[in-house]
């Protein structure tokens, strides 16, 4: 059972989160100066499996059982505003191919083998149109944090969220906007492809959530609440889950960010456990990435949700603590350090 009923004691729970280990840090900073290696020689590789130590707190970190949860989620205001170029049903769709195993995030995860959970919630209850009024009741928005909470498995030593909700980028700049401040227009993207029109419609949406759900900007879980959907919360759910255990996690693009930027917002230092897996070709990822101070992985123009980005990233960090954990010391190696 999750351990929080309300969303006071999710933000509760989330700030009583034990930090990462310094001394599993400062350990793994000692041995990864022995390495047959001129000192720091593999960068960011370096940082990242220092990183990793601290958090699950060896010097000697693993990336043997990464799991990635896709959350899936249908938005009220996808319908009511025409504001993605695909049609609602799309997102019950695609469930069905992660399920069959044809989408894009399957062949990802089975080329860097990660496990790879699906959680359809709820899908033929759509959220309220948030341009009407709150998106979700507390009720429902703290089950979606629950979902997303007990999707984390026992054993994972990395973990992915990623999402599946057709209007979901409209949604996600919808909470930036209230989280972040400045207009809809600095925060609105294409997303699926929408034309100039569908972007004006979307600027319009964000407006009117923000008009009529002022408690959005001034309490980051009540923009998660009144803009966000059930997937958005669930990933938020997983994240939060995650930092609580101490296990690293690898943030996707746009949609991910934005769940994770509530628990941010919420709680100063939740999301220290976590990397930024890549920068998504959606236009305002950079800016949140940027005001969440994280600095994506790669950049390879990939705009497509599902947990792909941060999928690919995985590879990364499984490289960097395969050096880390695997490498010969100079004495080992018999090397003139
Ligand atoms: C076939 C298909 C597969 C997808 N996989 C992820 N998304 C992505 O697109 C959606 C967000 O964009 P918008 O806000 O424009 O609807 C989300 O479902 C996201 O995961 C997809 C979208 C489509 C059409
Ligand atoms: O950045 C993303 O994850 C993204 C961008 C557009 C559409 N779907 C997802």
């Amino acid at each position: 059972m999750a351990p929080f009923t309300t969303l006071a004691e999710f933000r509760e729970v989330l700030a009583a989160a034990p930090g990462s280990d310094q001394f599993a840090r400062d350990q793994a900073e000692a041995r990864n100066e022995r390495l047959t290696k001129p000192l720091r020689a593999l960068g960011r590789l370096d940082d990242l499996a220092i990183w990793m130590a601290g958090w699950q707190r060896t010097p000697k970190p693993t990336v043997d059982r990464p799991q990635i949860a896709i959350f899936a989620g249908n938005h009220g205001v996808t319908t009511a505003r025409a504001v993605s170029a695909y049609p609602a049903e799309v997102t019950e769709q695609m469930v069905l191919n992660f399920q069959a195993g044809g989408a894009a995030i399957n062949q990802i995860a089975r080329s860097v083998g990660a496990r790879l959970t699906v959680h359809a919630i709820d899908l033929h209850r759509p959220t309220a149109d948030f341009t009407q009024g709150p998106a979700m009741t507390e009720e429902e928005c703290v089950s979606a944090l629950q979902i997303g909470w007990k999707a984390v498995e026992d054993g994972t030593d990395l973990f992915v969220a990623g999402e599946m909700g057709i209007g979901n980028t409209t949604a996600a700049a919808a909470i930036a906007t209230a989280l972040f401040g400045g207009s809809p227009c600095d925060w609105v993207g294409r997303g699926t492809g929408v034309d100039e029109s569908g972007l004006l419609r979307k600027v319009e949406a964000v407006e009117a959530g923000l008009a009529v759900n002022p408690g959005a900007r001034t309490n980051a879980l009540e923009a998660l609440r009144c803009l966000g959907g059930r997937e958005i919360a669930a990933m938020a759910g997983s994240i939060a889950r995650a930092r609580v255990d101490s296990i690293p996690v690898i943030l996707d693009g746009f949609i991910c960010t934005a769940a994770a930027a509530v628990l941010a917002r919420a709680v100063p230092g939740a999301l220290d456990h976590v990397q930024a897996g890549h920068q998504s070709a959606e236009a305002a990822h950079r800016n949140m990435l940027l005001r969440l101070e994280l600095d994506p992985l790669l950049t390879l123009g990939m705009r497509l949700g599902e947990g792909s980005g941060a999928a690919v990233a995985i590879s990364v960090v499984r490289a960097a603590v395969a050096c880390q954990s695997g490498m010969a010391s100079f004495d080992e190696a018999g090397v003139t350090g």
